[in-house]
C-alpha cells in the first residue's frame, strides 16, 4: 500500500534552526501524533509535506508524489490547517464554504452540511464574530468536506480554553472515528495527541526522539521504585533511560521493558518494590532529557 507519506533522509535548514536527518513514515489510513515543544520543528516539517518548504536534503513523498516536482498532483489531496490561516471576518461561514467548494472539484456538500451541525456551528453569522473555539472548528470544516486522503493538523487545540480544546477533540474524534484517513496531527501536548492517535513521535530541537505506536510506548516504557545500592554502570544499560537515587531508594525508567528486568537488577543487588505504566508525557520528557533516538 502506498503509504501516506515517507520522508527519507530530510534535513532542513535555517539560520538558527535545522531539522536534522528525519525518517518517518505514516501508513495509509492512520493517525500519527506529531508532539514537540515550542520551536522543536513541528511546522517545519508540516510544511516540508505541503510543499510550502523544500528540504535541503532528503526526499519527502506525499501519497506516491515526490515533492517539491510533484506537489500540484499532491496538493489536491493534501487538507491542511494551520494556526496563522485566517478567516475572512467580515464574511459568514457560508461565505467560505462556498470560496471553497468553489475551489475544490472534491468538494462534499452534504458532508459539510453534516459537520456545520456536528460542529455546532452558525453558518450565516460573520466568523468575526465567532470564539476561538468556532473559528477552529470552521476551519477543520473547510478542511475536511475537501475529503482530502492526508490531513495535516498543526496544532488545532493551541490557544483553546478547556471547553473549547474538549470540544474541537471531541468533534476530530468522531470524524477521524468515521473516515479512517490519513492523519498528521501536531500539539505541544500529549494528552491532546493521545485520545486521537494510533502512532505517537516526538520531535526535540529538529530531531525525531521516538516514533511509535502509541500502545507500544506504553507497554515498552516502565518506571520502576527499587531499593538498594546503586550499579555504578546501570546507566548505560540499554534498555534503562534513566537512573535517579535518593539514599537507598533509586528510581529507574526503562524503555525497552522486559519482564526479567527486575531479576537482573536483583542479581546486582536491587530489588524492585513498585513497576509504574508511564504516561505518555513521562515517556517524552524523559526520551528527550535521555537523549533517546528512534
Ligand atoms: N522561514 C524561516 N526562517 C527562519 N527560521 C525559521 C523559519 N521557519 C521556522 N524557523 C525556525 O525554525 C524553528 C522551528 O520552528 P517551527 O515553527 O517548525 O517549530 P514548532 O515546533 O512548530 O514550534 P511551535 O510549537 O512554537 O509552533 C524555530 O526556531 C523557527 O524560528
Amino acid at each position: 500500500m502506498t503509504p501516506a507519506f515517507s520522508l527519507a533522509g530530510i534535513s532542513k535548514h535555517y539560520p538558527d534552526f535545522s531539522l536534522r536527518d528525519v525518517s518517518l513514515t505514516l501508513p495509509e489510513g492512520q493517525v500519527m501524533g506529531l508532539v514537540g515543544v515550542n520551536g522543536a520543528g513541528k511546522t517545519t516539517l508540516m510544511r516540508l509535506l505541503t510543499g510550502l518548504a523544500a528540504p535541503d536534503a532528503g526526499e519527502v513523498t506525499v501519497l506516491g508524489h515526490r515533492l517539491p516536482g510533484e506537489q500540484v498532483a499532491a496538493k489536491a489531496d493534501i487538507g491542511y490547517a494551520s494556526e496563522d490561516m485566517r478567516l475572512y471576518r467580515g464574511q459568514s461561514l457560508r461565505w467560505h464554504i462556498e470560496l471553497v467548494r468553489r475551489i475544490y472539484p472534491g468538494w462534499d456538500e452534504s458532508y459539510a452540511a453534516e459537520l456545520v451541525q456536528r460542529f455546532d456551528l452558525r453558518p450565516d453569522q460573520a466568523v468575526g464574530g465567532f470564539s476561538h473555539g468556532q473559528r477552529v472548528k470552521s476551519l477543520l470544516l473547510l478542511c475536511l468536506a475537501r475529503r482530502p486522503r492526508l490531513l495535516l493538523l498543526d496544532e488545532p487545540t493551541t490557544g483553546l480554553d478547556p471547553v473549547a480544546r474538549i470540544e474541537v477533540l471531541e468533534a476530530l474524534a468522531d470524524v477521524l472515528r468515521d473516515e479512517r484517513r490519513s492523519v498528521l496531527f501536531s500539539s505541544h501536548n500529549t494528552h491532546d495527541v493521545e485520545q486521537l492517535a494510533d502512532t505517537i513521535t516526538f520531535l526535540h530541537q529538529g530531531r525525531l526522539v521516538a516514533s511509535a505506536d502509541k500502545h507500544a510506548f506504553l507497554e515498552n516504557w516502565r518506571r520502576l521504585v527499587c531499593q538498594g545500592p546503586l550499579p555504578a554502570d546501570l546507566a548505560d544499560w540499554p534498555d534503562i533511560a534513566s537512573v535517579r537515587a535518593n539514599g537507598s531508594l533509586v528510581e529507574i525508567k526503562a524503555r525497552a521493558w522486559r519482564d526479567d528486568l527486575p531479576a537482573r537488577l536483583s542479581a546486582r543487588g536491587l530489588q524492585v518494590q513498585r513497576t509504574d505504566p508511564m504516561s505518555l508525557e513521562d515517556i517524552f520528557i524523559t526520551a528527550v532529557r535521555s537523549g533517546a533516538v528512534a
